[in-house]
């Protein structure tokens, strides 16, 4: 039996490419697509809105009238919304795939707290090239130890809503654990002005934001005499989204804990 999925954010640059995915899958089938209330998709065919042929699973506002009809969720929306969708999931008994960004620390405990009950897998990123990065950047960073400065720089699309982006806070995070920093403590989020010289153990952070960049992140690992950059560039949404449904088929067969796409992957 194929796994029946529900798309959280259906009508949303993710969601149009989450049914591509699932579209292009025999293992999975589309079964709820779900778009804010009041939003004027509600009732469209969701493979038609998708610019596929009809799926006959009409766009709905509420999730909780679509769960029995569902194996797993996945949400890209906004971080609110995703909190609700655990919520949802938890008192259900579904597993839910999260690709939102931007979760504050709250709401990161509340996914903990869920996935004692729950499969839950959570990434800022679930395409297979940026997975790879991270153990690449495992690599450099455990290699160059304190002898270099590191910097992460990321560029995306102008309707971005969240800053740093979630993978390069996935990456200073690989980082920093290979160096056995918290990176709590050294992420520099921004330099103005007189900022002194660098602080060795800081990982900085720079954005860019404009057009239509799908997702551009590149880590420097900056000595005397060289620098190293390891760089992942997105064209186009598909590896997100193809990552993601990936993701919610593996999850189907998960006990209740907290994963995230390396687990998918068997990159751990
Ligand atoms: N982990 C990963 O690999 C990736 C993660 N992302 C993340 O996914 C999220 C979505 O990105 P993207 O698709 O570009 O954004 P969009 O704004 O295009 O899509 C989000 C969709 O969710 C809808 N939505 C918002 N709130 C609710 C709600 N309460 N109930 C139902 N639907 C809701 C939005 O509706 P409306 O427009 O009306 O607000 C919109 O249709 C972002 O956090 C982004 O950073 C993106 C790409 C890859
Ligand atoms: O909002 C986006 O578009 C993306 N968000 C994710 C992130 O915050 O890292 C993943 C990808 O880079 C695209």
């Amino acid at each position: 039996m194929p796994t029946r999925i529900g798309i959280c954010g259906a009508a949303g640059r993710m969601g149009r490419a989450l049914i591509h995915a699932v579209d292009a899958r025999e293992d999975v089938v589309l079964a709820a697509a779900i778009e804010r209330v009041g939003s004027t998709l509600i009732g469209a065919d969701a493979g038609e809105m998708a610019a596929l042929s009809p799926m006959n699973v009409k766009i709905n506002a509420s999730l909780a009238s679509q769960i029995d009809l569902v194996d797993v969720v996945i949400d890209f929306t906004a971080p609110a919304a995703t909190i609700d969708n655990v919520a949802l999931c938890r008192q259900e008994g579904k597993g839910i795939v999260i690709g939102t960004t931007g979760l504050n620390d709250q709401q990161k405990q509340f996914l903990i707290e869920a996935s004692q009950e729950i499969p839950i897998v959570y990434s800022g990123n679930y395409s297979v090239g940026v997975n790879v990065s991270l153990k690449l950047l495992e690599l450099a960073a455990k290699a160059f130890g304190d002898t270099v400065d590191i910097d992460v720089l990321e560029a995306h699309h102008r309707y971005k809503v969240d800053a740093p982006s979630g993978t390069a806070l996935m990456m200073g995070e690989a980082v920093a654990k290979a160096l056995g920093r918290d990176l709590k403590e050294v992420a520099c989020y921004a330099r103005e002005g007189h900022t002194g010289p660098r602080d060795r153990q800081t990982i900085g952070f720079q954005t860019i934001r404009g057009g239509d960049i799908v997702g551009d992140h590149t880590v420097y690992f900056m000595g005397d005499g060289e620098r190293v950059e390891i760089r992942h560039v997105a064209t186009n949404r598909m590896n997100f989204a193809n990552g993601a449904v990936r993701a919610a088929a593996w999850i189907g067969t998960r006990r209740a804990g907290l994963y995230d796409m390396r687990d998918v992957l068997g990159l751990k």
